[in-house]
């Protein structure tokens, strides 16, 4: 992990946006989510927690940026680089020949019968074979196609091993392939096509 903050610092990548507590604040808001995602409010309880939230969301507004300067650019030291709408997950190595990371799926991910919605499963594939295909390409790609295969159920709130790698690459076509385990037992794997973007391309 260490080494994928380094090339991206050296990259300018810069680990403080979003200040010391980006963290937890993304942190808090996902254990609203959580909460959110099982809670039966009475109507005393919905109206409390409306009036708090819109205070809240009217307090966040006034530090809203525009994309390309949220801290989810750069901070590599953040459980999915502190991006809220990602299933949190930390690097344990990443480099041109893959990437290897703890994956949770959280309450606010659950699908039915306490396993994960299989989008939820794809939004992570995505992710982490984005960050394999751009490490081994040295440049930003994007998704082109993604096929997932389910193999067994992919528990919630239960540390899971993602590997995701770049079996090979033909001009800017980046093929990859993913797998998620729980222990030994394969929950699903996945293979994309990425392609590497070209200069300027929107
Ligand atoms: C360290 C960093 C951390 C950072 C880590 C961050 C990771 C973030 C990862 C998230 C990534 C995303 O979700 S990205 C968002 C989801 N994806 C999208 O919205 C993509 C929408 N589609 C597009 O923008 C476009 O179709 C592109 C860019 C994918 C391709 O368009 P293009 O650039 O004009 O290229 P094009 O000539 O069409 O295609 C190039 C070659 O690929 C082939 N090709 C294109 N699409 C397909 C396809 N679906 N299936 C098969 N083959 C395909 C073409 O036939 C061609 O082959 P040949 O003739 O050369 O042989």
């Amino acid at each position: 992990m260490s080494e994928l903050i380094n090339a991206r610092e050296e990259r300018g990548a810069d680990i403080s946006r979003g200040g010391p507590y980006y963290g937890e604040l993304i942190e808090q808001v996902r254990g609203l989510m959580d909460r959110a995602r099982l809670v039966s409010p009475t109507d005393e309880l919905a109206l409390d927690a409306i009036g708090i939230l819109k205070q809240l969301n009217d307090k966040l507004d006034a530090a809203v940026v525009n994309e390309w300067s949220t801290p989810t650019w750069t901070r590599f030291d953040l459980p999915a680089r502190g991006n809220i709408t990602l299933p949190p997950f930390m690097i344990d190595h990443a480099d041109s020949s893959g990437v290897d990371a703890r994956l949770t799926f959280r309450n606010y991910h659950l699908g039915g019968n306490n396993a994960a919605h299989g989008g939820q499963v794809a939004v992570g594939f995505d992710d982490l074979l984005g960050m394999a295909a751009a490490m081994h390409a040295g440049s930003i790609t994007r998704t082109a196609s993604l096929t997932v295969d389910y193999r067994s159920v992919t528990p919630l709130n239960t540390e899971l091993k993602v590997r995701a790698w770049a079996e090979r690459q033909e001009g800017r076509k980046v093929f990859v392939r993913a797998t998620l385990h729980d222990g030994d037992r394969l929950c699903a794997e996945a293979h994309g096509l990425f392609i590497v973007l070209k200069p300027g391309q929107a």
